[in-house]
């Protein structure tokens, strides 16, 4: 059934180049992108959009012929897709993980090369595209002397063909494997001439662009790289650079054009006929309004889903179209957002505080600490990847038992845990608040809690995460707040506010809650509480001196941290992964274990010492930061002092990204910014950093649509505690609609896990990463934040942080001890690229881990 019939009309039949013709419009043309399961396609689509025009219709296609998740159409088997290439003026095969050797990792790209004549459809190759190009007419491929992944170099070419007019430019490599056509057995003497002749071995493949490495052995010969191609005969090019990273200058959008002005004519003097065939599911895949109108179809045949008539009764339809109530009231001075928190009964069970502690230190990033009031009757929302049921449980009040209500899914195609985005996006349809003019808070009430790195694994790769996990726990657990606290600490004001329904006694609430903030002594005598947590942070112990201390048996905690060698050896590995051209960067992290007798369960003021509470603000005190949070919620219990924001977003679609990678610790010979920028823009770290932007900037491309996404700030290297940071600002406007605009959950639910923790591309990198490290990564990788009524939301990446779970133990092992062990965990990593050393990542690791290990050592 055609689902969207004015898409396939706009793509397909209305536009013949006849039909166009008469109504004097340039004929819309058709590009077929075959993605290789890369982190770049987005990227290279919306590219194509902007050199070539908006009215280039671009479908997108796995290279396996499975169509994508947001394609309503069945996935195409190899018959059906020689059949329908005669829809389409040309092919792009596109960049990917792999060899272009392996079948499995190229797919249908063979089936291009094999066309003649009247069938042969242009095409062309990037990077993994431009290789099985290659590879089918003759040419080697081989491994680099070093991969070079997110390195930009000059492309040197003779100014012909599909190169014709275009200046010299840089653009960004991404590859470890490249083209041998015997260049390295061509003298020195001869290569000037030879270098673009069809090579021996090779004899269709005419060279257009090289680019020389310098070797890092001064006396050996540059090594001679293979940058762009075209058959002698047929209408096949390729290039092994990326036309389309960030990085690449704008210049090399020429070769774009002249590429397609060259298919175009090929087909014309062919006599290829480019013709509507019967197959109405042609899609722009990436345009923004095609984004809008696959939400408008999916929205006029929701009635018929089974999860939205569930959740028209129970709970999921309680509390509908509330009433937001506030005060705003004059925030002194220092007041310090946990003194308020303590004040507001923050740090039992069920409690939320995202907290920018860095405020500080002056902290621009530190604009707002939220405190979520009466978690413990919030309603959640909670899914474990697997399940085909998110559940939503009231917990009891007053004596009452807890109720709950299970909402099915379809998790019939692998990509059905994205209905569990659909579930929370719709109760929050229901109780959307308008934005009104003027200053407004950072948050007026709606979802807070985590999501898991599994969550994102579920989707992206759904076989990573195993059938039996040994536990139950909710890879998302998000609370619905009705009533808060916003500290804006820039602003110098705090918004005392509910969300409630109207015939609720909300005034009188927040007159009571004014009353306490303001008799209080956190308001009276701004930070009064920190001295003691000061205190504790003070006495930081070196790295080193840490990790030998924590060796030593205590009785009450027992570390377990990861063994250098093994970690060592992982980074070996996955630089193997690298120069086998399965990944351009691989985010490696470990898991250390703190085990401590229990005593979570005692209040924290009848408490001398070491409740999740007290070890929070002694992190916080000693590392603060600007995306820190205090999380007991779902059986869980987080403790972050994360530096990175995963994602924030407005209400009116404008979404930031802000990807870090690259950091330096801070010590007397790095102590300034000066300093730091030094070290950190050097090509290993601005590499490592580019690779994730240009991977975010497809995250975003893929909800916002083509030529909607911006790179504001690049490699910008950011001051915090105890590392300097190197980040990029990454924006993105999401496609605007009065009925069916995609918001900011649809961002968060595609760009999962975040790309600074997996490496690129994300889904082959992940898979790496699976089978490396030993356990879930859990709560560490995920993310916690908020999407208020409003549709504003905020997420930080997980990291700088501990965690535990109630319900994983340890056997009691000391003295008379008699009750199960508490378990908590901090994972810590960094991102390996062909370029690190395996020393130098364990001992990053190290330094991460070692922020808050030192606060547990001290304070639990
Ligand atoms: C993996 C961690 O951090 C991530 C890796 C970084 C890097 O490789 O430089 C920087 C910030 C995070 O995105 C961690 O803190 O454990
Ligand atoms: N970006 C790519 O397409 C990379 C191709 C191939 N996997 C390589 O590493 O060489």
């Amino acid at each position: 059934m055609p689902l969207l019939e004015s898409q396939s009309a706009a793509g397909l039949s209305a536009s013949t180049p006849a039909e166009a013709a008469q109504d004097g419009r340039r004929p819309a043309r058709r590009i077929l992108f075959l993605d290789a399961y890369d982190s770049f396609t987005n990227n290279i689509v919306s590219l194509l959009k902007e050199a070539l025009g908006d009215d280039v219709l671009v479908h997108v296609l796995h290279m396996d012929l499975k169509t994508l998740h947001a394609d309503p159409g069945p996935d195409w088997t190899p018959e059906q897709f020689l059949a329908r290439l005669p829809a389409f003026d040309a092919v792009v095969c596109g960049p990917g993980p792999g060899s272009p050797l392996c079948e499995a990792d190229v797919g249908a790209f063979r089936l291009l090369w094999r066309l003649r004549d009247e069938a042969a459809v242009p095409v062309l190759g990037i990077c993994l595209g431009f290789q099985s190009l290659v590879a089918h007419f003759g040419g080697g491929i081989r491994r680099l002397r070093r991969g070079l992944h997110g390195m930009v170099r000059d492309i040197e070419h003779r100014s012909g063909d599909i190169f014709a007019g275009v200046p010299p430019f840089r653009a960004t490599l991404y590859h470890s494997l490249c083209a041998d056509v015997g260049q390295d057995d061509v003298s020195r003497d001869a290569w000037e001439t030879d270098m673009w002749l069809p090579p021996k071995g090779a004899p269709d493949l005419v060279p257009l662009a090289w680019t020389m490495e310098e070797s890092e052995d001064a006396e050996a010969e540059p090594e001679r790289i293979l940058m762009g191609v075209r058959h002698a005969r047929l209408p096949f090019w390729g290039v092994q650079y990326h036309p389309e990273s960030v990085c690449t200058d704008a210049a090399a959008q020429g070769v774009l054009k002249n590429w397609f002005s060259q298919a175009l004519k090929w087909n014309e003097v062919t006599g290829r006929r480019v013709r509507p065939v019967d197959f109405e599911h042609i899609f722009d895949s990436l345009a923004p309004a095609t984004i809008v109108e696959r939400r408008l179809a999916a929205q006029n045949h929701i009635a018929t889903q089974k999860w939205w008539r569930d959740m028209q009764s129970g709970l999921a339809a309680s509390r509908a179209a509330p009433v937001y109530t506030c005060r705003r009231i004059k925030l002194p001075d220092g007041v310090d957002a946990a003194d308020v928190a303590e004040l507001l009964g923050v740090g039992g069970v069920d409690s939320i505080m995202l907290d920018s502690s860095s405020t500080v230190n002056g902290d621009p990033l530190a604009r707002s600490s939220v405190i979520a009031l009466e978690v413990d009757q919030a309603l959640r929302f909670e899914y474990h990847v697997g399940d085909n049921w998110v559940t939503l449980r009231q917990p009891g009040a007053g004596g009452q038992q807890e109720t709950c209500q299970r909402i099915e899914i379809d998790r019939s195609d692998e990509h059905g845990a994205y209905d569990v985005w659909n579930v929370i996006s719709e109760y929050w349809q229901q109780r959307k608040i308008a934005e009104e003019d003027g200053q407004e808070p950072a948050f007026k009430g709606g979802f807070m809690g985590f999501v898991t790195y599994e969550m994102g694994l579920g989707t992206l790769t759904p076989k990573s995460v195993s059938d039996s996990r040994g536990h139950h726990r909710p890879d998302l657990c998000f609370a619905w707040i009705s009533k808060s606290l916003v500290l804006d600490h820039q602003a110098g004001v705090a918004y005392v506010q509910a969300l409630t329904v109207p015939d609720s006694d909300a005034q009188s609430w927040i007159d009571e809650i004014v009353a306490k903030l303001q008799s209080s002594r956190a308001w009276q005598q701004p930070g009064y509480g920190a001295d003691e947590y000061r205190a504790i942070a003070a006495k930081k112990q070196a790295n080193e001196a840490l990790l030998k201390s924590i060796q030593e048996p205590s009785g009450r905690l027992r570390f377990n941290t990861p063994q250098p060698n093994k970690y060592e050896d992982d980074v070996r590995q996955c630089q193997d992964a690298i120069a086998e051209g399965q990944s351009y960067e691989l985010c490696l992290t470990a898991q250390t274990k703190m085990i401590r007798p229990r005593g979570d369960d005692v209040p924290h003021h009848l408490r001398p010492h070491g409740t999740p509470w007290q070890i929070y603000r002694t992190l916080r005190a000693r590392q603060p930061a600007p995306y820190g949070s205090f999380i007991r919620l779902g059986g869980a219990t987080i403790l972050s002092s994360s530096p990175e924001r995963f994602l924030g977003h407005d209400a009116k679609g404008l979404c930031s990204m802000r990807p870090m990678k690259g950091t330096v610790r801070k010590s007397e010979a790095v102590s300034t910014l000066a300093q730091a920028e030094a070290l950190l823009h050097v090509p290993k770290e601005e590499a490592e950093n580019l690779m994730i932007v240009d991977l975010v900037r497809h995250d975003l491309y893929g909800v916002c649509g083509a030529r909607n996404v911006t790179v504001p700030d690049l490699l910008k290297v950011e001051d915090y505690s105890s590392v300097f940071q190197m980040i990029t600002v990454v924006n993105g406007q999401l496609p605007s609609s009065s009925r069916a605009a995609p918001n900011g959950l649809d961002v968060l639910a595609a760009a999962l896990p975040p790309g600074s923790m997996t490496g690129a591309p994300k889904k082959r990198s992940c898979e790496i990463l699976r089978a490396l490290e030993p356990e879930e990564r859990s709560i560490y990788s995920g993310v916690v934040g908020f999407f208020d009524a409003r549709g504003h939301g905020g997420w930080s990446v997980t990291i700088r942080t501990m965690f535990r779970w109630d319900d994983e133990e340890a056997p009691p092992e000391g003295p008379g001890e008699t009750r199960p062990r508490e378990v908590w965990r901090i994972g810590a990593g960094g991102a390996v690229t062909i370029l690190s050393t395996p020393e130098g990542e364990t001992e990053e690791m190290f330094i991460k881990l070692c922020g808050p290990l030192g606060v547990f050592k001290d304070a639990a």
